[in-house]
């Protein structure tokens, strides 16, 4: 059944490039799972994803024909349990597989999974002879244009830390919601664990904090560290008037209303309707009641607003994704072409912003990507086109200095 399950998600996951959580959540709704089950699947379709090109390139050699995208993700996946989780014999993955293989394709296709991992996992491989971007590209399962593109930008040393970051299991992270309750109050309860990075910041162990009396009470929200520190550097007090530009599914929108004590006001957009529901859901779990949310486009503000209208403004702009690759694996295998789209919507995203914020007022602008032609060359292109902006602090996390995402944030002031 888990394996079963596993692999229908992995063939979503590539015939259709669904969100492997979203997949996932949607699988647990229609079956009845245990914790276990469900901690088993996640585990195999996360580890497969991971690992990708590396059980690609292991697999390569021992198949002599093109194989359909069932046989091939059954491979994969069952790679994948042959090659990271130590504890299941290699007979019971053969059985499991050749099973599975059998009831949905019938003994043709069972035979042929039997011959191949039978091959597979009695040979060994070897990355020596690789050039060392290449090398770097299949040990760690990322593309090779996306190593190039870390290398150029970040050199040698720092892409290889960067790419075995992303193949770390990320660290759970929650923040307090101080409208209801202090971070030294939940730290009684020995779950909780005092984050290093984020003053509102809480580490906990295991994966159902959504079922935790202090998630339902809205106590904690679950939120990455580095993101939480954006809000911050905004810093809102509570007269401000805030534009949050694009704010599902709502955690920085609710960690600045948080720090703003309920009070002053935020106008909180997002393109979809379907998101701001989202929003809307956590503010009331949160408490939150200084809070106008619009579904809108917020590359045309400046045809809603007056000029100069914004104390503050958050832009967390859309953006590629590269930061949040260990906790998102399958963005690492998007289209690559999709990020000069983007480039240009974050661009649009700063002007409207600039013609918003009053003068003395702030825009902090931030991405979930550690490319810096989303981050930095984004930001030095606007303060050179508004010289009247001031760039005031300038943060890039990198996944493995913290466990935490990739995260850029940048405080600018109007002059
Ligand atoms: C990085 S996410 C925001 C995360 C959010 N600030 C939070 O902390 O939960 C970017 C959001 O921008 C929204 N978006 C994309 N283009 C937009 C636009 N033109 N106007 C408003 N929102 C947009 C997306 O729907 C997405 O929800």
């Amino acid at each position: 059944m888990e394996r079963q399950l596993a692999l229908e998600i992995l063939l979503k996951f590539k015939q259709e490039q669904s969100y492997l959580n979203l997949t996932i959540n949607h699988y647990f709704q229609r079956y009845t799972l245990t914790r276990q089950q469900k901690d088993f699947i996640t585990r195999i379709v996360y580890g497969t994803v991971q690992n990708m090109l590396l059980l690609e390139y292991i697999l390569k050699p021992h198949l002599h024909m093109r194989v359909k995208t069932f046989e091939k993700m059954l491979l994969l996946m069952s790679l994948y349990q042959h090659e990271m989780m130590d504890a299941i014999p290699d007979y019971a993955i053969i059985n499991e597989a050749v099973e599975l293989a059998k009831k949905k394709k019938g003994m043709k296709t069972s035979r042929f999974i039997h011959g191949v991992l039978q091959n597979v996992f009695q040979s060994s491989y070897q990355l020596d002879d690789l050039p060392p971007l290449e090398r770097l590209s299949i040990e760690t399962s990322h593309p090779l244009w996306l190593v190039k593109m870390l290398n150029k930008q970040y050199g040698d040393k720092e892409t290889k830390r960067i790419c075995h970051a992303f193949l770390e299991v990320p660290r759970h992270c929650a923040r307090v919601n101080t409208l209801l309750i202090s971070r030294e109050e939940l730290l009684k309860d020995n779950h909780w664990q005092k984050a290093d990075l984020s003053p509102d910041g809480l580490y906990y162990t295991g994966h159902h904090i959504a079922s935790s009396e202090a998630f339902q009470k809205g106590y904690v929200t679950v939120q990455d560290e580095s993101s939480q520190l954006v809000a911050r550097l905004l810093n809102p007090s509570k007269q401000d008037y805030v534009l949050d530009m694009c704010c599902a599914p709502g955690s920085k929108t609710t960690h600045l209303a948080m720090l703003m004590n309920n009070q002053g006001c935020i106008e909180a957009y997002d393109l979809y309707e379907h998101k701001i529901h989202l929003v809307e859901k956590q503010l009331t779990r949160l408490h939150v009641q200084n809070v106008q949310t619009h579904v809108g486009d917020s590359t045309t503000l400046m045809q809603v607003y007056p000029q100069e209208t914004f104390d503050k403004i958050l832009c967390d702009a859309p953006c590629s994704g590269l930061g949040v690759l260990a906790r998102k694996p399958e963005i690492k295998y998007h289209d690559s072409s999709s990020m000069d789209e983007i480039m240009v919507i974050q661009e649009k995203l700063l002007e409207n912003a600039y013609f918003l914020l009053k003068k003395g007022g702030n825009i902090v602008y931030s991405t979930c990507t550690i490319n810096k032609k989303e981050n930095e060359k984004q930001i030095e292109k606007f303060i050179t086109k508004y010289p009247d902006m001031k760039k005031r602090k300038e943060v890039t996390i990198l996944p493995y200095q913290y466990h935490s995402d990739g995260f850029y944030m940048c405080l600018l002031e109007k002059e």
